[in-house]
């Protein structure tokens, strides 16, 4: 056990523990008068079911930041197994003006652009902004929802991407 006056862990023990954690992958979206843009992000939380709420962080100096501050909405689409290209494309593989080049992308209400094969996407507005360390947590309340997708999830664990298997077959008794 750590005792309470033990030294502040450095930001690297932190990665390091962080990376034990799995977690769902999504590429958050946004479009408007900023101008389109999007990045690849596993801090998506759920807050609150009334009103439909979720929270993500964002990093301030990540390319995509001033576009999601201007336009005051996101989507968030949850990816699939068949997505670990586009997720390494919108972590930065890809420059940001090319990420949402060579595939045909939707919209729900917001206009955020929607994936149209994600395993379910969150369209939001942003309703209030917290600024914490490097990142704005932001606050989104959830305007329309698409259609959930009967098909393997993606993980990210161990600073590798992993498939989530939809449904596992019961075991033959
Ligand atoms: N929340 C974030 O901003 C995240 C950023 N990344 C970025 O992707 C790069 C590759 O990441 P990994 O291969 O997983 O190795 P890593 O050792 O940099 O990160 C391990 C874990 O630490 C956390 N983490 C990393 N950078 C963070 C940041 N700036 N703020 C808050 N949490 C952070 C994440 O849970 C990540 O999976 C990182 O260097 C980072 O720039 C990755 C995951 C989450
Ligand atoms: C698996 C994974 C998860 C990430 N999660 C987040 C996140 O939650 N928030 C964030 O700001 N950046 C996150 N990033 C980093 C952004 O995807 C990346 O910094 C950004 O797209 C870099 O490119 P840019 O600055 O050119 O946009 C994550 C990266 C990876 C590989």
């Amino acid at each position: 056990m750590t005792s309470p006056d033990s030294e502040t862990p450095s930001a690297s023990a932190y990665r390091e523990a962080m990376a034990q954690l799995a977690s769902a992958v999504h590429l958050v979206t946004t479009d408007g008068p900023g101008g389109r843009a999007g990045l690849t992000a596993t801090s998506v939380c759920s807050v609150s079911d009334g009103p439909p709420t979720l929270l993500v962080c964002l990093n301030r100096g990540s390319s995509a930041y001033p576009a999601f501050l201007r336009n005051g909405v996101l989507c968030i689409n949850t990816l699939t197994a068949a997505h670990e290209g586009l997720a390494a494309d919108f972590a930065g593989r890809v420059p940001r003006d090319e990420r949402f080049n060579g595939r045909e992308w939707g919209i729900l209400q917001t206009g955020a652009p929607v994936l149209p094969d994600a395993l379910v996407a969150f369209d939001c507005r942003i309703v209030d902004r917290h600024e914490v360390g490097t990142h704005d947590v932001l606050i989104c309340e959830v305007e329309a929802l698409a259609e959930i997708r009967d098909i393997d999830g993606l993980l990210y664990a161990g600073r590798h991407y992993r498939v989530l298997p939809r449904r596992t077959a019961p075991e033959a008794s």
